[in-house]
């Protein structure tokens, strides 16, 4: 018998060029990883470079014999690749990322995963919107190292040959393939077809992936103003803004309005600690007339026994747990308190939403800033806690292709600093 914790996912991607797969593939294991959900993308193409580093549209006709002797190898070295992740290192997401276009492919992957115990979960994209396509295509044939040094004009038309090449043999999934669970994404996030879903880990990809869109938007990240438990050092608690905080609130709109740089309409987010409600404020009262939203989810970490101190005072109390903070910041869970990881689980939904959402700033906390910025910036965990996030910064992130762009703007009002680093002891602060 086998047990919940054993499951294991092949997500197979299935879908013409262009219509954004890779991006999905990275973006679920950003998701995953983020969960502390063990994820990695297989991308055959890298596989398929090996030996053939820049083919041209002919490769990829069904017709050629060589080019589809090489495709299969190279597919055969990334499920082989893949197989020995999952036993190797506890894999428990993978994401084969190629076209897997045919059913005979797709029938194939499936043996392969079934005689190793791995479930599969295939997402189709499918896309019509003319618009969305040329975009990939132009994303693609300039970040592709298939078309690296190339003209551009020539790379796109070869670009478009190879995807006619693939419209010729396509086969969507279909009836015959009712047995199998399968997401199909339309036009990324206007419609969704599900099949067939098994589980809770399934469920939750595909939660994730019907929340997805790519309209163009940004976030906006802002810690509080300056608190008066900033100013004497306290963590925690449920203090006012100085009047530096204050300062600080009445400029944002003004700093927002730089960093917008037009008329978008922007759903504000604050904890329901008075210290983001007042930062928040003037900006909630902007003519614009931005909605505004309390999550108690956004609240910052709390530090249970410790809520109220100083880090000089909880190095003196508790000595031991000062130090396993340290040692471990991410998994440390204050006495009675949250750690970073009990964080990040709270704030799942909060990712969700801002996955659904188009233009959102969020007045939040230091700790809760630094989980939001790790998932979209991918830090690793062992880096995230130890991040500075100053005060009287705004932080605009761009979700992009394959990365998000970073943008800060000082509000130039100075502040004290908050930031401790790893192994210093309180007193030399
Ligand atoms: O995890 P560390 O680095 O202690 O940072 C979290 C701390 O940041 C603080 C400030 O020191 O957050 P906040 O921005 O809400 O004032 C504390 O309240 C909180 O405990």
């Amino acid at each position: 018998m086998s047990n919940v914790e054993d499951t294991r996912i092949c997500v197979v991607m299935v879908g013409l060029p262009a219509r954004g797969k890779s991006l999905i593939a990275q973006k679920v294991v950003r998701y995953l990883s983020w969960l502390s959900i063990s994820a990695k993308a297989f991308n055959v193409g890298t596989y398929r470079r090996h030996d053939t580093p820049q083919p041209t549209a002919d490769f990829f006709d069904t017709k050629n014999p060589e080019g589809e002797r090489l495709r299969h190898a190279a597919a055969e070295a990334a499920v082989a690749d893949m197989l020995k992740w999952f036993d190797n290192s506890k894999g428990v997401v993978a994401i084969l990322d190629a076209t897997n276009s045919v059913k005979s492919r797709r029938r194939w992957v499936n043996e392969r995963c079934a005689a190793n115990n791995i479930q599969t979960l295939y997402v189709e994209s499918k896309c019509d919107d003319e618009d969305l396509i040329m975009s990939n295509i132009l994303e693609v044939k300039t970040t592709s190292p298939d078309y690296k040094g190339q003209d551009p004009e020539v790379a796109a038309q070869d670009f478009r040959n190879r995807i006619r090449n693939y419209e010729k043999v396509y086969q969507t999934i279909d009836e015959d393939e009712k047995d199998l669970t399968y997401v199909k994404l339309i036009n990324v996030g206007s419609q969704v077809i599900i099949n067939q879903i098994k589980d809770y880990l399934q469920s939750r990809v595909v939660y994730y992936l019907m929340n997805l869109h790519i309209r163009p938007r940004s976030i906006w990240l802002s810690r509080h103003g300056e608190s008066e438990f900033n100013l004497s050092g306290r963590i925690g608690g449920d203090a006012d803004i100085s009047p530096r905080g204050e300062l600080y609130a009445r400029k944002l709109p003004e700093l927002v309005a730089e960093s917008v740089g037009d008329d978008r309409h922007l759903t504000i987010w604050t904890s329901t600690l008075k210290r983001t409600i007042q930062t928040a404020r003037f900006l909630a009262a902007s003519p614009k007339g931005y909605t505004k939203l309390e999550w108690k989810a956004l609240d910052e970490l709390d530090s249970g026994v410790c809520d109220g101190l100083t880090y000089q005072e909880i190095e003196d109390r508790y000595p031991e747990d000062f130090r396993a903070r340290d040692d471990d910041k991410y998994n440390y869970r204050y006495r009675g308190g949250e750690s970073y990881r009990d964080v990040v689980i709270r704030l799942e939904p909060i990712i969700m939403e801002l996955e659904r959402s188009e233009n959102i700033i969020i007045v939040t906390h230091q700790a809760v800033l630094r989980c939001i910025y790790a998932y979209y910036m991918n830090v690793p965990q062992e880096k995230s806690p130890w991040m500075e996030v100053p005060l009287h910064t705004l932080i605009k992130l761009t979700p992009k292709a394959y990365s998000t762009q970073e943008e800060r703007f000082k509000g130039n009002i100075p502040a004290v600093s908050t930031w401790r680093g790893k192994g210093s002891s309180a007193r030399h602060q």
